[in-house]
């Protein structure tokens, strides 16, 4: 119950809603528990009448009459308490579920990159939707049902021992073995379903990662292996849901045979009195209405038990997720005005999943509205270096200082709001391609997005298509090239007009004259920003400001293109032999 305990605070947060809940609850099952008494009360002057103790037929007729009209209304009171109890109980737990997804939701947003590398998607999503609706099994059904059965039992067991004691003891007789056995079944029950639900977030994870990599199932024509797996888990699920079957099908039948039980000793117990002259008819008739009703919260016991370790165990699996803190903090929320020197003292950084060192005792500063391209070899370090700009990732050892100041003590909201990042590999949302601009300026104009599209060079593709700008990407819709790609995430940096801007290898798939000509515009707009364009190719680095050269997480080289070009090394190499290509 430890990780439940978290959910207090929405106990108190919906007080008055569950409190409500709770009256109407009890005031519903008072009434239910009232059909019984009046069932007896009718059998008994019909008995009264047959034994000559009432003679007048009228009486009875009357007395029949108004019992019927008040089993009927009282019927029809306690089926309104009860629509009234799930409005309020189970509308309750509908309010928490929403609160708790939004909850997770925001922690997922707080938590940092390497949070997202050490869980998967599937799981990820499990815990959001799966665990968040066994949670509210607790809040909800699991609640009303374990009120309902303490004001049945507490009333329903107070009227039959006011009316026969010993007829209660006899019938409660086969009420523990009962509760032991719906307790053993929904132990198993609660062991096979978390199996059950284990196998299903594998289901899901599989799915999910297929459907993001069907390009290269597709293309690698590995069709035949991915059904195999797929076969091979999806059996295994099946497997564990038909064990689980077979127990819940034993519920109902022992349920069954229990009442039928606890009926027969009524009848045989009862009857007994009934022709000891100690009870009337109209008592026996009363008790096998109250077996009835009693029996199913006794079941029900288990049930709810089972369903609040089922909360409890995704509640620890949420708890786990909403107590982690992100790596990535923001210490201050004051608000700094951004110039955009940046300044590298001693930076090393190792990622500490895969113990990496990609960046070795870094020093180099750049000034407020200089570019530095950084170029070296794959796998030498230089989008770990653009991580550490946007704090993406902080560094191991040294400090990163943006106008003077660590990097850690700047407030980061803001220093992401004023990054422009356009990222190796692009992510565009299945969204039109106007929002999928707009992402960098939510309340952007339709010229700011043109322009912003013809700096980026993707204008006159984008009025190409029959839609235009409102052409929808992605799953329903268009793909886009790569190199589009690249230039609709590089307008929608722009747009944003940041004081820094990085463009992570984003003209990799775009050819010379375009990127010749996207070079252009960016020397135009990012005037007066921080730029770092991290690139293979010499001609997006040859008028930056600074160029550096990275080996194995450590600068190499470091100068501007015409003093490089002079010395001997990786620049001057990858130039010569990107000049003897463009000849050829
Ligand atoms: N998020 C990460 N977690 C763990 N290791 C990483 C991460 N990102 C990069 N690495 C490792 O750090 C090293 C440097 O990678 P980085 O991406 O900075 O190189 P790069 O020069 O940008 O390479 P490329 O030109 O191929 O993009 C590599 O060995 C890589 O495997």
């Amino acid at each position: 119950m430890k990780a439940l305990r978290y959910l207090n605070k929405y106990f108190l947060k919906y007080k008055f809603r569950l409190l409500l809940g709770v009256l109407i609850t009890i005031l519903s099952k008072f009434l239910a528990l009232e059909i019984p008494q009046i069932i007896r009360r009718s059998l008994n002057t019909v008995e009264d009448y047959q034994n000559g103790v009432i003679t007048d037929f009228e009486v009875v007729k009357h007395d029949l009459l108004i019992n019927v009209l008040i089993i009927v209304g009282v019927a029809v009171l306690s089926g309104f308490f009860t629509f009234l109890m799930r409005q309020t109980i189970i509308v309750t737990s509908r309010l928490v579920e929403f609160d708790l997804k939004n909850e997770i939701y925001q922690q997922y947003q707080r938590l940092s990159l390497n949070f997202y590398k050490k869980n998967r998607t599937g799981d990820l999503m499990n815990r959001i939707s799966e665990d968040v609706g066994k949670v509210r099994m607790y809040f909800g059904p699991a609640l009303m049902y374990a009120l309902n059965m303490i004001v049945l039992f507490a009333v329903g067991f107070t009227n039959m021992f006011r009316i026969d004691a010993k007829l209660t003891m006899y019938t409660l007789i086969p009420f523990p073995v009962l509760s032991v056995s719906v307790f053993v079944l929904s132990r198993v029950i609660h062991k096979r379903s978390t199996i059950v639900q284990m196998y299903l977030s594998k289901l899901t994870t599989f799915n999910q990662e297929f459907f993001s990599g069907i390009n290269v199932v597709k293309s690698y024509g590995i069709k035949e292996t991915v059904i195999s797996n797929f076969e091979s888990l999806a059996n295994d699920s099946k497997e564990k849901n038909i064990d689980l079957t077979k127990v819940n099908a034993l519920f109902f039948p022992l349920m069954v045979l229990l009442i039928g039980f606890s009926n027969l000793l009524v009848i045989y117990i009862g009857g007994k009195q009934y022709i000891a002259g100690e009870i009337q008819l109209g008592v026996i008739a009363e008790f096998i209405i109250y077996v009835n009703m009693l029996t199913w919260p006794v079941a029900i016991v288990g049930w709810v038990t089972s369903m609040v370790k089922l909360a409890e165990v995704s509640q620890q699996r949420i708890n786990e997720f909403l107590q982690q803190d992100p790596e990535i903090k923001n210490k201050t929320h004051d608000s700094f005005n951004l110039k955009g020197t940046v300044e590298f003292r001693n930076v090393s950084l190792t990622y500490d999943d895969t113990n990496i060192t990609a960046l070795n005792d870094i020093s180099f500063s750049i000034e407020s509205g200089q570019t530095i391209a950084i170029l070296g070899k794959t796998g030498s370090g230089k989008s770990s270096i653009v991580n550490l700009v946007s704090r993406l990732y902080d560094a191991t050892e040294g400090t990163v200082l943006i106008d003077g100041i660590d990097i850690k003590e700047c407030n980061l909201d803001q220093l992401r709001d004023q990054t422009g990042f356009v990222p190796q590999d692009p992510f565009l949302f299945s969204d039109t391609i106007e929002n999928n601009i707009k992402f960098g300026k939510e309340n952007a104009s339709t010229d700011e997005i043109e322009n912003a599209a013809k700096d980026a060079v993707v204008h006159e593709n984008i009025v190409d298509f029959k839609d235009g700008y409102q052409t929808i990407l992605g799953e329903r819709g268009v793909t886009l090239s790569g190199g589009q790609k690249q230039r609709v995430s590089i307008a929608r940096a722009i747009i944003k007009d940041p004081k820094i801007l990085v463009f992570d290898d984003c003209l990799s798939a775009v050819d010379t004259e375009t990127e010749e000509r996207i070079l252009t515009n960016l020397a135009k707009v990012s005037k007066n920003k921080t730029t770092f364009i991290i690139s293979h190719r010499v001609s997006s680095a040859k008028n930056a400001d600074k160029i550096l050269v990275l080996e194995d997480g450590k600068i190499k080289q470091q100068g501007s293109h015409n003093q490089l070009i002079t010395e001997k090394g990786y620049y001057k190499e990858l130039y010569s032999q990107q000049l003897l290509e463009k000849e050829m």
